[in-house]
């Protein structure tokens, strides 16, 4: 059970506590923000309602916490992240089970998030100490009008050399510099995946970090951040906040301490984008995934990715064929219900083999198992009544309009059956919107420009996919697709977590991907030794 056995800590009464100065706490506004299960629509978890003097105290100590942090040793921090990964993955039920109540997520599912989640702690560490322990080094004289009079050091940051007489003979080179205090922002669908995809890169890289969890989803994250107390981060290095982004977002995203935001979510994003003051920005918004399927494709891989991508793939396979696209896919798990910003979104497809997608899209949605997570259905609630309501919108839209319904529409509270919408046109919304549910739309073209030109018209540009058996085909339609990825023969995905991600037009700004995050997180600082004479070797 949530907040019990070792997680006893975390919470006080029916309310879980925030986590700041390396304590959990109670708010002082005596408010705290419901967590309502999707499945139940009941009431299932409080969190603190934290105030603008908290964040403010909490900012506060992880300015004086960081800078500790930035002189700790590199193969330390990594040290302290491993030790974090082995906790997370040590207590992965008690976390995949709030992951189930609070977000609906099958039960399998949650499980492999806090693993995948583990993994990427572990990834994120190794990877720290061997691109932040490398450098460059300049000479001057390979620049028109100069002598060799100047050598340039950029390194990353503190070597890797646990002895400390290496690391002060190194000290004038820490160059790859931390940010500061970063704020991290997940969303609902990924609560302990895409924290830790923000709190591992920036921790190694030498900075502290904010962490505001979704409202829906925060649980699972208090109980990730206790693994991290659990592996003895110094005080205020990590603190967890939480309350409704609505409420206190602003609040933390204009705040001044702050020196980078990590942020994925929705149209939130942009808004944030245009308030924030001058500091780096990661943003993970929204998509609209397209799928083009051309004639040569194969029918069956493309219907087969369709169903994973846009709805689930559990069950639907033959055992070995879905472990198959788990090595090809490396992907721990997918989520349900298309509630992926990467999932399948508009299927584009040659009008001389819809017939033949449809049916065999058909033919796997009604193996779809629906119903509560708790029995792990392919299918489950949506994460809110207010989503389920918009979903419903896009689908009354599109009935409105004349698209063909291959199944019945279906929903009983926030629980919605899988349903594909073929001979959708662009007048509908589905066309364009992200229904963020199980609604995929199917879109008939008959040439491969028709489907460019759909992808690039949409406002997102996160990423997409084409089926061919023609590689030269792909990749001209790769590079013409404005999109951040373009995944050839396979569904959108994230993974495997060091792979770059990123979007383009309102999907984003920067790149994601453990490598690109701890880079991102970092600056650039040089040090240039300046010499008394031009000095060329052998010369
Ligand atoms: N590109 C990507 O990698 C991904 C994109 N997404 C996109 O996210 C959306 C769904 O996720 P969802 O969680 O609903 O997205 P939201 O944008 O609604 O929320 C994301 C996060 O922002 C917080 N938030 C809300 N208002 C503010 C504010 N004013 N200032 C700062 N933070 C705020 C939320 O907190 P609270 O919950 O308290 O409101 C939540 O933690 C979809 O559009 C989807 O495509 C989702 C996953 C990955
Ligand atoms: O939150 C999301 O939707 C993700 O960033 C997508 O991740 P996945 O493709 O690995 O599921």
């Amino acid at each position: 059970m949530a907040g019990s056995g070792v997680f006893a800590e975390i919470i006080e009464g029916e309310v879980f506590k925030y986590y700041a100065d390396g304590e959990w706490k109670t708010s002082s506004s005596g408010k705290s923000v419901p967590i309502i299960n999707p499945t139940t629509r009941k009431t299932q978890y409080r969190v603190q309602a934290c105030t603008q003097e908290e964040v403010n105290k909490v900012m506060e100590l992880a300015k004086v916490a960081q800078k500790s942090w930035a002189k700790t040793p590199l193969w330390k921090r990594a040290e302290l992240l491993h030790k974090a990964a082995a906790i997370l993955k040590e207590h992965k039920h008690p976390i995949a089970e709030c992951l189930v109540k609070e977000i609906a997520k099958p039960a399998k599912d949650a499980v492999s998030e806090v693993v995948r989640s583990g993994d990427l702690v572990s990834y994120c560490a190794e990877e720290g100490v061997r691109i932040l322990g490398e450098g460059k080094f300049l000479v001057s004289d390979s620049f028109p009008g100069n002598e060799r009079t100047k050598y340039c050091l950029t390194s990353k940051i503190v070597p890797k050399f646990r002895e400390a007489n290496i690391q002060r003979t190194f000290a004038a080179w820490f160059l790859k510099i931390p940010l500061g205090l970063v704020l991290a922002i997940p969303p609902f669908n990924y609560p302990v995946n895409l924290a830790v995809s923000k709190i591992a890169p920036a921790l190694i890289a030498g900075n502290s970090l904010v962490l505001k969890p979704p409202t829906q989803g925060a649980v699972a994250a208090l109980h990730m951040v206790y693994c991290f107390h659990l592996a003895g981060f110094p005080k205020g290095l990590i603190s967890c906040v939480t309350g409704k982004g609505s409420e206190i977002g602003d609040f933390l995203t204009m705040h001044p301490g702050v020196n980078c935001i990590s942020f994925t979510g929705g149209d939130t994003g942009i808004a944030i984008s245009k308030k924030a003051g001058m500091i780096p920005l990661q943003m993970e918004l929204g998509g609209k995934d397209a799928c083009i399927v051309l004639e040569d494709a194969d029918v069956d891989l493309a219907a087969a990715n369709i169903v994973k991508g846009g709805f689930s793939y559990r069950q639907i396979f033959c055992p070995c064929f879905t472990f198959f696209l788990h090595l090809v896919n490396n992907l721990g798990n997918l989520p349900h219900n298309g509630q992926r910003c990467t999932a399948v979104k508009v299927v584009l497809v040659m009008e001389s083999v819809a017939d033949t997608l449809v049916e065999k899209v058909n033919a796997k949605v009604a193996k779809l198992t629906v119903g509560p997570p708790e029995d792990d259905c392919d299918i489950t609630p949506v994460v809110t009544e207010s989503s389920a309501n918009f979903i419903e919108g896009l689908v009354k839209d599109a009935k409105e309009k004349g698209a063909t319904f291959c199944q019945e529409y279906r929903r009983e509270g926030n629980l919605i059956w899988p349903l594909l919408l073929d001979h959708v046109r662009p007048d509908m919304r589905i066309a364009w919107e992200e229904p963020f549910g199980p609604v995929l739309p199917v879109i008939r073209i008959n040439s491969v420009e028709e489907g460019i030109h759909h992808c690039n018209a949409s406002n997102f540009g996160l990423q997409g996919c084409v089926f061919t058996k023609d590689i030269n085909k792909a990749i001209l339609i790769s590079d013409a697709m404005e999109t951040g990825t373009v995944q050839i023969n396979s569904a959108p995905a994230r993974g495997p977590d060091h792979f770059p991600f990123q979007g383009i037009k309102d999907s984003g700004i920067g790149s994601q991907g453990i490598t690109n995050s701890i880079n991102m997180m970092t600056k650039m600082k040089s040090t240039v030794i300046n010499l008394p004479t031009p000095t060329y070797a052998m010369g």
